[in-house]
């Protein structure tokens, strides 16, 4: 077991990100002394890891139960999130338990909302395993569920008492699900470590390389981003919106596409939009929107969407938390590393940027 980095996040209470292999062993001293038992979720696609987990969890003195989930984004509901109470609920889980949430940000996402809810608030252990997760789901305490109407609409901020980031699960990770969670490095690479950017364009294929030292070095990155931001704003009063980035325009496709696209995907088309509005406002020159389409490419992520949608996504984007009344509120840069916000761009700009989206 080699020394992970560790990369701290100041919120309601201070807490450590680790980033590593073979960090199992750590487990136990991380879920705490006093803790009699812990519920340990996960998507059936790491039912053995669960196992491998709950295992050292047992061997360590910890009563261990754990909870599949249903997969992906199917697990954000509140029928999910309501027999993970009833489950706790019928195994009398107390305030000095934990809840473990192993998986994706999907998985982070439920189980950050069950451990929110659950008499109040307990502890959450994230251990997140895909790129997604690590650098983005798992960290800064946002967890919710979606409802009918849109994407994360109900939810919590509750920061995890640590998050756990072994690099060895990722050596399972479909290669799409692997490539949907660039899209969340390169999002800190535009709004905050134009570094990250370096790296992808100098080799994309060492940046997705799960093994490789590039992919280990853009997380830690990413991760530094995340806890930066979230350390200064944690409930999102302002500066947090940043990480919103291309967020407005992804959540509207995932809800139309009824999460047959992945969030990442959708992020990386949603970046490609607000970098059109941006150019379009007159804030960003034609390199740095080109940038956008080049890196993203470059990892063969999509920058391209539908035709013909627009007024279902520009009704979705009304539910967006950061519009304000009837006025949506995007996040765009300025220069690189410089977001800032458009605040009500006129139709004209809208209707622009979406017909270059589609190509249309
Ligand atoms: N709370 C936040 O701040 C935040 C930030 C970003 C994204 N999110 C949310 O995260 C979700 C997307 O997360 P995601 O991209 O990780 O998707 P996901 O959780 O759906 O996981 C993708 C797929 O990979 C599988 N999987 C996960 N780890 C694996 C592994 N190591 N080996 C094999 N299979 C594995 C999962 O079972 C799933 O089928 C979205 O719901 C998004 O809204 C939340
Ligand atoms: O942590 C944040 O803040 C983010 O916005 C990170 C996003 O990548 C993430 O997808 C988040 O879940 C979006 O939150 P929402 O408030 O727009 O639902
Ligand atoms: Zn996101």
């Amino acid at each position: 077991m080699s020394e992970p980095v560790t990369v701290q996040v100041r919120a309601e209470h201070d807490y450590d990100v680790l980033i590593g292999s073979g960090l199992l062993d750590r487990l136990p001293a991380l879920v705490g002394d006093g803790v009699a038992r812990v519920f340990l979720m996960h998507p059936p696609a790491l039912a053995e890891q669960a196992a491998a987990v709950a295992g050292r969890l047992t061997a360590a003195g910890y009563g261990v139960r754990t909870h599949q989930l249903p997969d992906a984004e199917q697990a954000k509901t509140v029928e999910t999130a309501a027999g993970c109470w009833a489950a706790l609920g019928q195994n009398a889980f107390t305030r000095t338990d934990v809840v473990i949430g192993l998986g994706g940000g999907a998985t982070t996402d439920l189980a950050g909302f069950v451990a929110a809810t659950w008499l109040r608030g307990v502890r959450v252990i994230q251990i997140p395993t895909t790129v997604l997760a690590m650098v983005d789901a798992a960290v800064g305490g946002k967890t919710g569920i979606n409802t009918d109407e849109g994407k994360n609409l109900v939810g919590a901020f509750h920061s995890p008492g640590a998050v756990v980031c072994d690099l060895d699960w990722l050596r399972t990770l479909p290669e799409a699900d692997l490539r949907a969670g660039m899209a969340e490095v390169v999002k800190c690479g535009f709004i905050a470590d134009p570094r990250i950017l370096e790296l992808v364009e100098a080799d994309p294929a060492a940046a997705m390389d799960p093994a490789g030292p590039v992919l280990a070095e853009l997380i830690r990155r990413a991760v530094q981003v995340k806890a930066d931001v979230v350390s200064a704003d944690l409930k999102e009063s302002s500066l947090r919106e940043v990480l919103n980035y291309g967020h407005t325009f992804a959540h509207a496709v995932e809800h139309y596409e009824k999460y047959r696209w992945r969030h990442g995907e959708a992020v990386a088309v949603g970046m490609v939009f607000v970098a059109e509005l941006a150019h379009g406002a007159g804030l960003i020159d034609l390199a740095l929107l080109q940038r956008h389409r080049d890196v993203l490419t470059a990892l063969g992520l999509p920058t391209r969407y539908r035709p013909g949608v627009w007024e279902e996504l520009r009704t979705a984007m009304g539910r967006d938390k950061k519009t304000r009344g009837a006025t949506l509120r995007f996040v765009v840069l300025e220069a690189l590393a410089r977001p800032t916000r458009l605040v009500g761009p006129d139709p004209a700009l809208l209707d622009a940027a979406y017909a270059a989206i589609t190509g249309e």
